[in-house]
């Protein structure tokens, strides 16, 4: 598990650690950390050309100690300070009898580095960056060098990924206690590039985080291969309620998904249910109401089952049972219609809405994902897994995961049926809703990363390469 932390519970932490450490000994460790990473991507130090953008907060600082480092190392390095009476005094001491150069920016050989380092600003940040860093951003963007953030990339919001206004577009970024929400949600990630994070001591005491994000690791013991005393009962049953006549790949893809997930027993009624027999012979079918596909232990409403009467009572018979419920698609549409169904219900429901369909039901998402799903989820009393290139799982408690896999592969028709599939068969294991929508939307990310290995993905390829997803993820391969 990777915990979250916000700017807030960083600082909080390093006032705490530092009041019991000589001063500077924070930064000391951040810098070695960095300087230790951008050798790692360089291979060498010796002759290799760095430039410093610098800020003049201390986040400048970090990155005036850590190319004192490479230029003890033999790197040429250059800083560039944006406010030069303001650069940090002890960092720019050391830089300097580290034996590197302070240019302006045009004499800064910004066209010819081999690495540039971003330390602008970082947890300070308030707003798009302004100028003249935004015009050495963008220097540095058209340059060949390495592009490297120092904690956060600048112009990224840490706690939400808010991307205000300019911003410099990382290829790794160096994070320094915790993982900041903002590299790993929003706009923010696509800043930020590779995460490397550097320990620095505020393990001990930093608070809860404010959301987390699975690993492999954390995926896997839900997943389990069935036990010996295990039969198709015992395993969870799903029951799936989506596809119609009309449309029936929704109710293909969405059983697929379940059967392909967890194996022991997969129900489906609905107007599909021809298609759904012919694909997957395995799975209990009836072409009847919900109340004639027999006992499940969760249900998956929604996807492609149309928003008609028919499919509001069938929506409406599901949610009033005490069972576990994932709405999906149509069903999304017709809960914005009777958000009651859902608020009123004692039993978990996911919703799994896009940022279309989150609009219809709680408002526009805003720039802040974290706090949209979070207040979807408390207005309803219900788990929200809010889609996107990171999607973003919150409950009403306030439980939040950010979801770390996937690929922009997955951004094609149907994708968003197999996973309904995978959360309703892991709901079924009862798992609780939030761990479920975050471990379900993790492999689904996996799947697409696994499919997208062979080229343009469709939805059915997901639930093809289910099986080795999964294989490989109890391999620890994932
Ligand atoms: N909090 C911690 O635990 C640690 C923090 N460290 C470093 O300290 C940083 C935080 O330092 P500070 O609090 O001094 O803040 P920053 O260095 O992040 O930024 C402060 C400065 O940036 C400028 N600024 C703010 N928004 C701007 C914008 N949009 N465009 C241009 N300039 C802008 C402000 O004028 C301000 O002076 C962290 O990001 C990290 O790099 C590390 O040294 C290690 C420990
Ligand atoms: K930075």
């Amino acid at each position: 598990m990777i915990g979250l932390h916000t700017a807030a519970q960083v600082r909080a932490a390093e006032q705490s650690v530092l009041a019991g450490l000589p001063a500077g000994v924070l930064m000391q460790r951040a810098a070695t950390g960095l300087a230790t990473v951008c050798l790692g991507l360089l291979g060498r130090a010796h002759g290799v050309r760095v430039v410093l953008l610098v800020g003049s907060g201390d986040n400048g600082g970090d990155a005036l100690f850590a190319g004192a480092l490479l230029a003890q190392r033999g790197a040429r390095v250059t800083a560039v300070l944006l406010t030069p009476d303001r650069a940090h005094a002890g960092g720019l001491a050391a830089f300097r009898r580290a034996g590197g150069r302070v240019a302006e920016a045009a004499d800064a050989g910004l066209h010819r580095a081999d690495l540039v380092l971003d330390g602008i600003v970082g947890l300070g940040s308030a707003g798009g960056l302004r100028e003249p860093a935004a015009v050495l951003v963008r220097e540095a963007t058209a340059g060949p060098g390495l592009l490297v953030a120092v904690d956060l990339p600048s112009g990224v919001l840490a706690d939400t990924g808010e991307v205000p206004g300019a911003a410099f577009p990382a290829q790794h970024t160096v994070t320094f206690g915790a993982v900041k929400p903002g590299l790993v949600v929003g706009a923010g990630r696509r800043q930020a590039g590779t995460v490397h994070l550097v320990d620095i001591g505020l393990g001990p005491v930093l608070a809860e985080p404010a959301a987390q994000q699975l690993t492999d690791a954390d995926v896997v013991p839900h997943l389990d291969a069935p036990a010996p005393d295990d039969d198709k009962y015992s395993r969870g049953v799903v029951g799936v309620l989506a596809g119609s006549a009309t449309y029936p790949g929704a109710g293909v893809l969405c059983t697929g998904a379940a059967v392909r997930t967890r194996p022991g027993l997969v129900r489906y009624a609905g107007t599909a249910a021809e298609g759904v027999r012919a694909a997957w012979p395995e799975v209990i079918v009836t072409a009847g109401r919900p109340g004639d596909a027999g006992r499940v232990q969760a249900w998956v409403v929604g996807p492609g089952m149309g928003t008609d009467d028919d499919a509001a009572s069938v929506l409406a018979e599901v949610l009033a049972t005490d069972l576990p419920v994932v709405v999906d698609a149509d069903g999304l549409t017709l809960v914005s219609q009777r958000p009651e169904l859902v608020a009123d219900r004692t039993a978990p429901t996911v919703l799994t809405p896009h940022d279309r369909e989150f609009a219809r039901l709680f408002g526009e998402v805003g720039t802040d994902r974290l706090a949209a799903a979070r207040r979807g989820a408390a207005e309803l009393g219900c788990t929200v897994l809010l889609k996107g290139d990171a999607t973003v799982v919150a409950d009403a408690a306030g439980t939040t995961f950010v979801n770390g896999t996937g690929t922009p592969w997955l951004a094609t028709a149907g994708t968003g049926d197999v996973l309904a599939g995978i959360l309703g068969a892991v709901l079924a294991t009862g798992l609780p809703a939030a761990e479920a929508a975050a471990v379900a939307a993790h492999v689904h990310g996996r799947a697409g990363q696994l499919a997208a290995e062979q080229g343009p993905l469709i939805a059915g390829d997901l639930v093809r390469r289910l099986p080795e997803t999964l294989a490989r993820l109890r391999a620890g391969a994932g």
